[in-house]
């Protein structure tokens, strides 16, 4: 018996800015916030297996049952399972490059292309809209990575708006602090009311909402931020704690990262508006 393997990437997702215009009862924010691509990320590697079973490798500091990759295998199946569609269990491991919990997106990336991917192992019979439905629920970053093109998002972040960036290289680092997605969220000190974009959102003033925050809470981040500006303008990205700047060629970025202390991991990256998951699994825009 032949059993079907693939694997795809995981990319990262940068926000180029975040904005938090306002508070849910249900307590999320309602955000406008750029995302796009990476050409760096983890990469996930899936085996059918002839049983039913979803095998997921153990991940350092994860339990299975709340690995999102295991999770969103689990909700997969079951949807398939009540819509009456044929599917297969699946041995899933992973090439995990991404910090986590580093405001580039990595648990949910991992999430949508576990999504992605099973769904064409298991003909396809999900739409893109669907799969995003039903990967909001495992994390609010989850749609833009299952739309797979850089997008300016409203709502938690699944009102998405598609757009064209330029090319550019960014020298990512992460200061080795672990931040909480919840905890910056939920913290009295965060701002919260910034104006909505107006129309013409390009020519507004951006940034990330989030930072002065989390350079209260966390020095390193601050300091990050700092030193990056010696090279270019810095931001944060998300919730942290992963910082960027952004250069208009690689030996640019290759240049800083070159200079980056000793203390910090950093990496540098391409953006790509079409995100290489979809690439990686001939998902035609
Ligand atoms: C902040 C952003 C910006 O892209 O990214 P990260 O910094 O996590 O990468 C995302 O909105 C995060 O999405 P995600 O990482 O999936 O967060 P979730 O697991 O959905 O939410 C974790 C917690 O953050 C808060 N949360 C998240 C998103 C949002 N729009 N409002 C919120 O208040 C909620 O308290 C929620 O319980
Ligand atoms: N496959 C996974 N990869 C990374 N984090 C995961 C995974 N599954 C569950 N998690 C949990 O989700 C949390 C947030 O993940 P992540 O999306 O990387 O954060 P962020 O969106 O801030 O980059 C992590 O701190 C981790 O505890």
């Amino acid at each position: 018996m032949n059993l079907e393997t693939l694997s795809a990437i995981a990319p990262a997702k940068l926000n180029l800015f975040l904005h938090i215009t306002g508070r849910r009862d249900d307590g999320y924010h309602e955000l406008e916030t750029l995302f796009t691509f990476l050409n760096y990320g983890d990469t996930l590697h899936f085996k059918e297996r002839p049983d039913q079973e979803i095998v997921v490798a153990p991940m350092p500091g994860v339990a299975n049952s709340d690995n999102l990759i295991y999770r969103a295998a689990r909700m997969l199946q079951q949807r398939y399972e009540e819509l009456g569609y044929a599917h297969k269990g699946v041995d899933i491991s992973i090439d995990k490059v991404l910090p986590m919990g580093g405001g580039v997106g990595g648990g949910s990336s991992d999430a949508a292309t576990t999504l992605l991917a099973l769904n064409k192992m298991w003909q396809q019979r999900l739409s893109l809209a669907q799969l995003a439905e039903l990967g909001v629920s495992l994390g609010a970053d989850v749609p833009v990575f299952i739309h797979g093109y850089s997008a300016l998002a409203r709502g938690i972040g699944e009102q998405l708006h598609t757009v064209e960036l330029p090319e550019r290289w960014y020298l990512v680092v992460h200061p080795q602090v672990h931040i909480s997605t919840a905890a910056v969220f939920t913290h009295p000190d965060l701002i919260r009311d910034s104006e909505k974009l107006p129309e013409q959102w390009q020519v507004a003033e951006q940034r990330n909402d989030c930072e002065p925050l989390v350079k209260k809470l966390y020095s390193e981040v601050e300091k990050t931020l700092m030193w990056l500006l010696k090279y270019a303008p810095s931001r944060m990205t998300g919730t942290g704690a992963c910082c960027f700047a952004e250069f208009e060629n690689e030996q640019a970025a290759r240049n800083a990262l070159e200079k980056l202390p000793e203390k910090w991991h950093g990496f540098i990256a391409k953006n790509l508006n079409k995100s290489p998951a979809h690439t990686a699994l001939g998902l035609e825009k």
